[in-house]
């Protein structure tokens, strides 16, 4: 029995129309499904929680955006008794680019619906002021984060997605963010017990999986099954040069260049001499100035291609 999580407005409210197309072929193909819609905001981690705290095996689809999908991996109970699907909606979709799944509604659907590949996927978490978010993707803070937040709220992100150039959003928000974000000082602290502080730094990103932000590769070696997080810095950089390495970050040849640092662990502290915006999986987490990242024990089963 698949468990459906559908965002009807994802895609600037086209989720509805495309889960109609899912629907004719489910039925069509007599699968056995449930639907749950989500309604609001962090709706999909109380339905997920609520679903899953029985502790039996459940196998999740989610249709949605990488928002929704963080969601829903928040508020899995048990992480080693779900089987996850994901049929990728959003603009971004840096979740099924940094796993290889399809990104076409009825490839995803007829690989979930005949899985022959499953991925036991690491899943990081982000603890802040005794709170806990889990992310799949990424979780970071200052620039990109701030790109994140004003995503959320741009009218551009509906108009770009109508002309199906939702990934625009990401780039035309960076380039507005990049011109009126001050650096700060920040201190990376891994469980080796290292610190390392940076200066002049316009975000920290810790990555599960190599892209985010709508397809900018920031961590090539980032794979989210090897048990470690990667760690991107990038300080010591004038506005002129962040921008000449942006776009080389599509192909992940930014790291190349100086004021780009690197680093693997399994749990970093990094604190910001000033409150930032944090993102988990593009998701706003407000200001903080200090978070802390570790994975999880268990990791979670994703159904995905054969490789
Ligand atoms: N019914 C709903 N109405 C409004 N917002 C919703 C609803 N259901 C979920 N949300 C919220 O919408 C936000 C974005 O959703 P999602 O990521 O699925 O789609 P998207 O914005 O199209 O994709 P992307 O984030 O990749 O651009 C999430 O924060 C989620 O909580």
């Amino acid at each position: 029995m698949y468990t459906f999580i559908a965002n009807p407005n994802a895609r600037s409210g086209r989720g509805i129309l495309l889960w109609k197309q899912i629907e004719k072929i489910l039925l069509e193909k007599e699968i056995a499904y449930n639907v749950l819609f989500t309604k609001y905001q962090h709706h999909a981690t109380r339905l997920v929680h609520d679903l899953t705290s029985d502790g039996a095996p459940h196998t999740i689809v989610v249709l949605g955006g990488d928002g929704t999908l963080n969601e829903v991996i928040d508020g899995i109970r048990y992480l080693d008794k779900v089987t996850l699907g994901y049929i990728p909606l959003g603009s971004g979709n840096d979740f099924a680019r940094g796993l290889g799944l399809p990104t076409d509604i009825h490839s995803a659907l007829e690989q979930i619906l005949s899985p022959s590949h499953y991925t036991a996927m690491n899943v990081g978490v982000l603890d802040y002021e005794n709170k806990h978010r889990r992310f799949a993707v990424s979780t970071g803070i200052g620039f990109d984060a701030a790109v994140c937040h004003q995503v959320m709220v741009t009218p551009l992100k509906a108009f770009l997605n109508r002309l199906k150039l939702g990934k625009l959003t990401y780039l035309g928000v960076a380039l507005h963010k990049l011109l009126t974000l001050k650096p700060v000082t920040m201190t990376v602290t891994t469980e080796a017990g290292e610190t390392k502080t940076y200066h002049k730094v316009y975000f920290t990103a810790v990555m599960n999986l190599k892209y985010e932000g709508g397809g900018f590769n920031f961590c090539p070696a980032a794979s989210g099954t090897d048990d470690r997080l990667d760690i991107i810095t990038a300080s010591e950089l004038t506005r002129l040069k962040v921008l000449c390495l942006l776009p080389t970050a599509f192909k992940g040849w930014h790291t190349r260049f100086r004021g780009i640092t690197l680093d693997t662990c399994t749990e970093v502290t990094i604190t910001s001499d000033r409150a930032l915006p944090v993102h988990t999986d593009g998701e706003p987490v407000f200001l903080q100035s200090d978070i802390h990242v570790h994975l999880e024990k268990e990791k979670l089963r994703i159904i995905t291609p054969c490789k």
